[in-house]
């Protein structure tokens, strides 16, 4: 289906930010592994989340919705996951996909795993790889979807990940869990550490060392985790798509509540405050062993500021906004270093050089990364229709980009959205977002 922004002049409100999405995956997978009955609060109940909700039942978790975003799962325990009897359909999402095929390793399964058209370009040998250095075998359509993986008895490794990639630390360490040995993952440049902490708030002993912008993680083979009730953070990432768009129109003040700190998340923050952004970020409390804040923002003139390479893996979902930010200032924005944007739900270098370009912004692409000349505030024509690509991050922006820009921005398709923010619209809306779907 099709939307379109149109320009408003003003955005009020305080909203509450959606749960984490990364946390979601993570609170179901070990849920579903853990002995005993687990309680989820405010689980993001988004397409992605809810493919992986359907896998772990495939595989023998008993996961039941009791009502709105709060979910029971009694896990498999001591007795261990079972084989699918049929194929793992995980949809849109690389997270869902990436971190099951670690679980499927470790306990020694064997299932066949698909996506959609989306799913199915994305590269997966970047696990396969170092699951098959611990023993599994896989079958791949040249290291994409379909595939069939086979754990057997695994032995730990230490790998040292060629990409910044929580997902694939992720996979290992899952994979290690069912391993003999200690696994031991080295990131060069730490990337979001939701695995380690909620692995510990189910029993797991994780070490982590950190160095240099790096880390060591270090996991010990056949641990059991034990169910635990757990409180998902509001997702910072969602959060983005609200507080931009409140910087960007003339009047107003939008906050966001209940948004996750955490300093592996946070690079647009940093980002649009180095662009002279008006955000205010208050700590408010904490759930699932996360800070919470409000974040409000006040309309603001932004003037263009590289994002350093250190913050990239902090801010990696959201340089097809920070694209949005850097047209509406004053100067030219280089981004680099950002090259595993390229592997996202679409090609997000030219999804995002080409959602500005329809939009009368000039804007080119580089191997890792691109360059937005900037309107500066008010200046952004607009007037284009942009292709999402099946990619929910490159649709939310460029409706964000119509809130503010000079005419209306439509979007060829807005479904994919809903894989991580079904409220997406009913919550612009709320703020005073003028949105029209279909
Ligand atoms: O582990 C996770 O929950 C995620 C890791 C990141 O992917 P990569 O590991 O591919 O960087 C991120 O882009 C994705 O939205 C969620
Ligand atoms: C990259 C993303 O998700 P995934 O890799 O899980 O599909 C995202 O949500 O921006």
């Amino acid at each position: 289906m099709r939307a379109t922004s149109k320009p408003i002049s003003r955005l009020d409100g305080a909203l509450r930010a959606p749960g984490d999405k990364s946390c979601s995956h993570r609170a179901l997978m070990f849920a579903g592994l853990a002995e005993g009955t687990s309680f989820i609060e405010g689980l993001l109940e988004g397409e992605d989340v809810k493919d992986t909700a359907k896998a772990m039942a495939a595989c023998g978790a008993d996961v039941e919705r009791i009502s709105l975003r709060r979910w029971k799962v009694t896990g498999v325990g001591a007795a261990g996951l079972k084989n699918p009897k049929n194929i793992l359909d995980m949809g849109n999402s690389g997270t869902g996909a990436r971190l099951m095929m670690g679980l499927v390793a470790g306990q020694k399964l064997k299932a066949t795993f698909d996506g959609d058209v989306s799913l199915r370009s994305r590269p997966m040998g970047r696990v396969l790889d170092p699951l098959a250095e611990m023993g599994a075998k896989n079958e791949s359509n040249g290291g994409k979807l379909p595939l069939t993986l086979e754990g057997a008895p695994l032995s730990a490794i230490e790998y040292t990940p060629p990409h910044a990639s929580a997902q694939v630390k992720s996979c290992v360490m899952l994979a290690g869990l069912g391993a003999i040995g200690t696994t031991i993952v080295n990131e060069p440049r730490k990337t979001r550490d939701h695995t380690e902490r909620m692995l510990r708030a189910f029993g797991v002993t994780v070490d982590v060392e950190e160095k240099d912008g790096g880390c060591r993680i270090s996991l010990e083979g056949g641990q059991q985790l034990t169910a635990t009730n757990v409180d998902i953070p509001g997702d910072p990432s969602s959060a983005t798509f609200l507080w931009a768009a409140g910087l960007l129109v003339q009047e107003g003040s939008v906050s966001v509540l209940n948004v996750m700190e955490n300093n592996t998340r946070d690079g647009l923050v940093h980002a649009a405050k180095a662009m002279g952004a008006n955000l205010n970020v208050v700590k408010t409390g904490e759930a699932g062993g996360e800070v919470i804040t409000t974040i409000t923002s006040i309309p603001s003139s932004l003037n263009a500021a590289t994002p350093e390479l250190a913050i990239v893996p902090a801010m990696i979902d959201e340089f097809p906004l920070f694209g949005v930010l850097a047209a509406f200032a004053d100067g030219d924005t280089l981004v680099t270093g950002a090259e595993e944007l390229r592997v996202k739900e679409s090609d997000r270098i030219t999804a995002t050089v080409n959602m500005l370009k329809a939009n009368g912004v000039h804007a080119e692409e580089r191997p890792d990364g691109f360059i937005v000349r900037g309107c500066g505030r008010g200046g952004v024509p607009g007037g284009g229709i942009v292709e999402a690509c099946h990619d929910h991050r490159i649709a939310m922006s460029a409706l964000v980009m119509g809130c503010a820009a000079k005419a209306p921005v439509s979007v060829d398709n807005v479904s994919a959205i809903a894989t991580s923010y079904p409220d997406f619209f009913a919550h612009m809306q709320a703020l005073g977002a003028d949105i029209e779907q279909g």
